[in-house]
């Protein structure tokens, strides 16, 4: 991407004239810049009228540009407006205000990239931008056309109150440029204060107004030079007031030859940046409160040079060793080698379960080890070692050893925050890295800005991962002992473990997200061992992180999930993460196997596991409360959900962070509007709490808690549990939602006074309880699943990047579907009687599926099956009819065990 590369460089300077006054240096770096100036100074000089605001501090616009990200922005809404004119400044009247607002309201339509077609031009920020609320009106969805004749204000009328010269052709035009071009090397400062120095008594003929308008037009909705305003703490909102303003200072003015130079250029990209500079001037001048305000804000949304923030860990000398590779090759172990042998020690884990099992692990090996996650505290004495979620980990504590587990996660773009915290601030002599190659380069970066010294050990997979070409061919009786069914929503796993259960002998255990620990450990441990029925996993991508599991070989269901917006595929790095789960160190298969349920999607997984790492650009940022608090500062009569909006739009990133998404966050907040009197520092903790936002129970909880909290009163639970197992879906999604608002009201307790949540025993004992029945009722559960926001209709799913290709058994379906809604009867379907026999339920050629001498997959041998509605409305097909568990399944135990042993 090519960068329009203005560098400027804020000197101090004493001038003759001006004795405090700053001078500001523009260094046209760029040389698509420099092209597209015709006789602009790659150096003019500019100068503020005693705006020692400025003072030393130096605006790389460069920077910001060559990083592709955007410097900083506003979008404009009252609020900072409302700030900026409370103080009563510069801009006071009324009319003003509104004319402000209107403009804030047309601002936020993105129109990126109409008025500049230099490449180099940041044109995210295009903005309708005019001169009055009626410019606006007029200019919106007609960006570039002609200036209404209407338009004029009290300057335009004086400006054009003789027009007795006559308009200028464009051999006229292009003479003026030869005759006026001298004005170009004028110095900005004194273009600006000639023209200050005029008497507001200027006179153009109307046709060289309205050109001069259109010139003006265009520099309000520059992008480039609403951009490069912010470098002088002229905000995106205030730009198009400040350009009217100008407009109306240049045509009141406006010198002869200053007028003609400029109608000799037009509306073009070198009006732009001739007018820029003496832009810049005016501002100076002009609005030094405004820029006092916006630089204040903008400083304090801050979250450049992270690494500073950790002044403690930046004294010490660290030394960071990233294990890096693929997964299955002992990183964590060779990591947790040296966490044991430290006399203090961390463990950060991306997920509850993982911390548990260090945990557990560590205190099995006689390390006394504590265990420290948001719901839960075990204090083990004498422990120096401590294993922890990662968003817990202390950077006061000093350690001898650190381990950051999962360490690519600092790309994720909810949690990436939380790693990049832990890297940067723990305060320990030695921290392991364990993750794959994705962030190995920004880390490097990463330790350059630290000082710290990074030693890279590669590692290989213990044991190959091989594809298997031949797939299940869309048939779950080809599932086997040891296999991981890989599904991507609730809905289809139990759907795959029903199918499963009443196809086969084989019974199955689930792990998915919205599972405790507790329960995911426990259906883990059910398929680990050896000696019980429950040989196959049915599991989400959940299953990716932090299990130790036997698994043989990993069927990806299918490859495509919603994102909660839309159906996307899988991304190639999960992909891998998942499918290397298959072959681990220690288990009994010689290699890991990995395939698709269907031929179609297959593919799409060679190509995800052949693909190497992507290399990540960018690492995740959230500000800690006191930033917030700070920002809250400038920003004193907005909501906190608008606070968050502000911060977002103001904040400036280095180029190699991103500030981590907010939306789980938002809709918290959003939500506790409702509820008057909490702080805002509660507001900021309620909206960390572990919460599914797509669960109105929980939500509904999480408002109570904090509706009891804001009133003072003990927070209690109020919530009964059941006495059994689940009999049904509805009554396991309920005990899914109970455990989440006991974890919840645990989370609370640990973040806010112990006395405003007393009752975490009993949230402690509820939780256990309701992990074990939904231990107990997954074992049992042999029900068809149903939708956590039943009776709701669900958004409609779009589908974006990687289509699976229609397979035939689909294009069989809809012709099956439309042939039945015209009242064509089924069985005349011609595609049944080449593709198999037609009934649908899939019988009639068992032997010939599950016959391993098969080709691994043949067209002839693909039977319609059954289909039925899978999550996502789209249809899938199964291997039979739901009916009686076949005799295999009756089959006893050890039959079950030995061929899982044989296997
Ligand atoms: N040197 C070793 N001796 C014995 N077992 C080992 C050794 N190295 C690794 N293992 C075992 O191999 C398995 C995989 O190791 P480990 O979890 O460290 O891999 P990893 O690369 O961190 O994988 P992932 O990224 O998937 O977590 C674990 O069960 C671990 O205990």
């Amino acid at each position: 991407m090519a960068r329009c590369r203005l560098t400027y460089l804020l000197r101090r300077w004493s001038s003759s004239s001006k004795s405090s006054a700053s001078q500001v240096w523009v260094l046209l770096s760029h040389p698509q810049s420099r092209r597209n100036l015709s006789g602009f100074p790659s150096n003019r000089r500019f100068s503020s009228s005693s705006n020692s605001f400025l003072g030393e501090s130096s605006l790389f616009l460069s920077e910001f540009s060559s990083h592709g990200a955007k410097a900083f922005s506003t979008i404009g809404g009252e609020e900072s407006n409302d700030s900026v004119y409370d103080n009563g400044d510069a801009i006071d009247s009324k009319l003003e205000k509104e004319h402000f607002d209107d403009v804030d309201i047309a601002t936020s339509v993105e129109h990126g990239d109409e008025s500049i077609d230099e490449p180099g031009f940041c044109s995210s920020h295009g903005r309708y931008a005019d001169f009055d609320d009626d410019d606006i009106v007029a200019n919106v969805g007609n960006i570039g056309s002609e200036v209404k004749n209407e338009h004029f204000d009290d300057n335009d009328a004086a400006a054009i109150s003789q027009l007795e010269a006559e308009p200028l052709d464009e051999v006229g035009l292009r003479k003026n440029y030869d005759r006026y071009g001298h004005i170009a090397s004028h110095e900005p400062v004194d273009i600006y204060r000639q023209l200050r120095d005029m008497p507001k008594d200027a006179k153009l003929c109307k046709e060289d107004w309205l050109l001069l308008q259109e010139i003006f037009g265009r520099f309000a909705r520059s992008a480039w030079a609403s951009n490069q305003a912010l470098a002088i703490y002229i905000g995106a909102s205030f730009f198009p007031t400040a350009v009217h303003k100008f407009r109306g200072f240049f045509l009141g003015h406006c010198q002869d030859d200053v007028a003609m130079y400029l109608l000799s250029l037009g509306p073009s990209d070198e009006a732009e940046k001739f007018l820029f500079p003496v832009f810049v001037e005016f501002c100076l001048e002009e609005f030094p409160d405004e820029m006092k305000k916006f630089r204040s804000m903008v400083e304090s949304a801050d979250l450049t040079k992270p690494h500073t923030w950790f002044p403690f860990a930046r004294v010490m000398k660290r030394k960071i060793i990233y294990h890096c590779g693929p997964t299955n090759s002992g990183k964590t172990y060779n990591a947790l080698q040296r966490f044991m042998e430290a006399k203090k020690a961390v463990y950060c884990s991306p997920l509850r379960l993982l911390a548990m099992e260090i945990f557990d692990k560590v205190n099995a090996l006689g390390v006394y080890c504590s265990l420290h996650t948001g719901q839960e505290k075990k204090t083990v004495p004498f422990s120096n070692h401590v294993a922890c979620t990662v968003e817990m980990v202390s950077t006061d504590e000093l350690y001898d050893v650190a381990v950051i587990d999962e360490i690519q996660m600092m790309a994720d773009p909810a949690r990436g925050f939380a790693w990049t915290r832990a890297l940067l601030g723990l305060k320990a002599d030695e921290i392991h890295l364990c993750g794959d190659p994705s962030v190995l380069s920004i880390v490097r970066k990463i330790c350059l800005d630290t000082g710290d010294e990074l030693v890279e050990q590669l590692y290989d997979r213990f044991k190959p991962l091989v594809v298997e070409a031949k797939t299940l061919q869309g048939d779950l009786r080809n599932v086997r002992s040891g296999d991981c069914i890989v599904a991507f929503s609730r809905r289809e796993i139990f759907e795959v473990k029903l199918a499963i259960e009443k196809q086969t002998k084989h019974r199955c255990c689930v792990i998915y997200g919205a599972l405790p620990p507790e329960t995911r450990r426990q259906q883990a441990t059910l398929f680990n061992d050896q000696d019980n029925e429950y040989d196959v996993l049915v599991a989400s991508d959940a299953v990716g992180m932090g299990l130790n599991l036997n698994i043989r070989r990993v069927v990806f269901y299918n490859l495509s999930k919603y994102n909660g917006d839309k159906v996307v595929p899988v991304p190639a790095s999960q992909v891998k993460q998942i499918a290397g789960r298959a072959g681990r160190r220690g288990s009994r298969y010689p290699e890991g196997l990995t395939c698709t349920l269907n031929l179609e999607d297959l593919d799409y997984l060679i190509e995800c596991l052949k693909q190497p790492f992507q290399e990540v650009k960018k690492v995740g940022l959230f500000p800690f409360y006191e930033q917030i608090e700070l920002f809250a500062g400038k920003l004193p009569k907005v909501t906190f959900p608008q606070l968050l909006d502000k911060f977002a739009e103001n904040c400036r990133l280095d180029g190699s962070y991103f500030l981590c998404q907010q939306a789980g966050i938002k809709k918290v907040a959003n939500m506790l509007e409702k509820v008057p009197g909490l702080s805002l520092e509660d507001r900021y903790n309620f909206c960390f709490a572990p919460v599914n936002i797509r669960d109105p129970k929980a939500m509904y909880h999480l408002l109570r808690f904090a509706s009891s909290y804001s009133q003072k009163l003990p927070v209690n639970i109020a919530m009964g549990i059941p006495k059994g197992s689940a009999r049904n879906d509805a009554e396991l999604l309920d005990l899914e939602t109970k455990h989440q608002v006991c974890s919840m009201y645990l989370w609370l307790s640990n973040h806010f006074k112990e006395e405003t949540f007393p009752y975490k025993q009993r949230a402690e004992a509820m939780a256990t309880s309701i992990a074990e029945l939904l231990g107990e009722s997954l074992t049992k559960a042999c029900w068809k699943p149903e939708s956590r926001q039943a009776g709701k209709q669900k958004p409609e799913q779009k589908k974006e990047g990687y289509e699976r290709p229609q397979s035939l058994i689909k294009i069989f379906d809809k012709s099956r579907v439309s042939r039945s809604s015209m009242g064509v009867p089924l069985n005349t379907v011609r595609f049944e009687t080449s593709c198999g026999n037609g009934n649908g339920n899939g019988n009639g050629n068992d032997e010939a599926q599950n016959d391993p001498c098969k080709p691994a997959y043949s067209l002839s041998s693909q039977k319609p099956a059954l289909f039925y509605a899978s999550g996502r409305g789209s249809k899938r097909p199964m291997p039979a009819p739901y009916g009686k568990r076949s005799k295999r399944n009756e089959q006893t135990l050890p039959q079950d065990k030995s061929d899982k042993v044989a296997a």
